[in-house]
């Protein structure tokens, strides 16, 4: 159930830490057979004690790099819970981060939100779930509905500028 690019395939970024490290061999494999091309941010080995925030920020940055050439592109990132690896992605301007933990919340955001990272805890899935969980939300197109776009562009702009209409001085 692929949608975006041609045939289906998009570059996908990939960044985790300690938490996900074994699993992110499983989901490269996995996105590789699908189809897409699939980018590693790190980390390269385990080390029990590293830091999430390098490693996301990376794929975040490549991710709108991406975008804003002209490349299909979105991001995976994930460690125990997910939290921290979305906080770390939303520091990068023009990323959309959104935490996953179902089928609903996979699909909304990209419906509504049109996030182009998806953040998900790895502690908090077995490893089919995330896969399904992943997918649905690379299948997943934005619509483009009229309401979302202008609250994404809301978002845009306050990130932007610093300012933002309907914000109380
Ligand atoms: O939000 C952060 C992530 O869930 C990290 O993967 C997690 O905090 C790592 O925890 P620990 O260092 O206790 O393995």
């Amino acid at each position: 159930m692929r949608v975006h690019g041609e045939g289906g395939a998009v570059r996908i970024h990939v960044a985790t830490d300690h938490a996900g490290f074994e699993y992110s061999k499983t989901l490269v494999a996995h996105l590789q057979a699908a189809g897409h091309e699939v980018l590693d941010h790190g980390p390269t080995a385990y080390d029990g004690d590293d830091d999430y925030p390098s490693f996301c920020i990376a794929a975040a940055q490549a991710v709108v790099a991406d975008q804003r050439a002209g490349v299909e592109a979105l991001g995976v990132v994930f460690g125990g819970s997910g939290n921290g690896e979305q906080i770390a992605a939303n520091k990068v301007e023009g990323v959309r981060a959104a935490l996953v933990w179902n089928v609903p919340t996979a699909e909304l955001a990209r419906e509504h939100n049109d996030a182009n990272v998806i953040a998900i805890g790895a502690r908090q899935h077995d490893e089919a779930e995330m896969l399904a969980l992943i997918d649905r939300f690379i299948a997943t197109p934005f619509p483009g509905v009229e309401r979302h776009a202008r609250r994404i562009a809301q978002l845009a702009e306050y990130e932007t500028t610093g300012r933002i209409a309907g914000l109380l001085d």
